[in-house]
């Protein structure tokens, strides 16, 4: 077992919660990426999760939720009885029902504000101050709207993600935009008068409607029919401020 996976399946079974073993087994070896992202998954879960404070838990979307939510499918079923999970889209309502967690939706909860109590996401590129970019999915309009409502947020990412400088490392397809198609030249046109924060800096950033590939001819349309532009910054002074441009 690696070193990685003991750390891991040490913290499920922290107090006794974890009665039962994770749902991966031992001799199918994981490759070394998805290995990092399911300890990440399992430890975010045995540190965070309380189950005392923690009934309605949001849960994001992407690969590294995956093992997120099958630590929770991992609990008994009397730690799960009265908890209810709220997805981000259609990947993680399949994933909720997948393990056989309770499915809400935000129209269930009463409480206001913050009516989550813990929300656990992935994310595309992380730095020193905890800022993030997300959205390489396509799921980031419904994941900042559960954040939002959640008193919790945990950002769950594998150590590739860990940045200095975000945008210019392992993730540099941009900041994704989601965006009303009704919008989509309006936006654009938004995007090409934003002014480098710096003097110094002639290049522009460039916004790119993101495409189905292989998937699906023509541009991708998100879990809100909508689409997304990916608005590459030409450095990292251009790209902090882009991220504190709030719409
Ligand atoms: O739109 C997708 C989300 O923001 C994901 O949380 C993000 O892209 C990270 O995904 P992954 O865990 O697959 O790297």
């Amino acid at each position: 077992m690696s070193a990685a996976r003991s750390v891991a399946t040490r913290l499920l079974y922290r107090d006794g919660i974890y009665p039962r073993a994770p749902r991966f087994s031992a001799s199918t070896p994981l490759p070394s990426v998805e290995r990092a992202k399911a300890a990440a998954g399992h430890a975010a879960v045995a540190h965070s999760f309380k189950p005392e404070q923690h009934k309605v838990i949001g849960i994001g979307s992407g690969s590294t939720i995956i093992p997120v939510v099958e630590a929770f499918g991992a609990l008994p079923p009397s730690v799960l009885q009265d908890k209810l999970f709220i997805p981000t889209g259609m990947q993680s309502s399949q994933l909720i029902r997948k393990f056989k967690l309770r499915l809400g939706s935000l129209d269930d909860l009463e409480r206001w504000p913050r009516p989550i109590d813990i929300a656990f996401d992935g994310a595309d590129d992380v730095d020193a101050n905890l800022e993030v970019i997300k959205g390489g999915g396509a799921c980031h309009l419904r994941e900042k709207v559960i954040m939002h409502a959640s008193r919790h947020n945990i950002i769950v990412a594998d150590a590739r993600k860990n940045s200095e400088i975000l945008g210019v490392g392992l993730w540099n397809q941009g900041v994704p935009v989601e965006v009303v198609p009704y919008a989509l030249d309006y936006v654009l046109n938004s995007l090409a008068r934003l002014e480098p924060s710096s003097h110094k800096l002639s290049e522009r950033h460039t916004a790119t409607l993101r495409m189905g590939g292989f998937a699906k001819a023509g541009p991708v349309l998100t879990d809100n029919g909508n689409f997304v532009l990916d608005v590459v910054f030409p450095s990292s002074e251009c790209l902090a401020a882009s991220c504190r441009v709030r719409y």
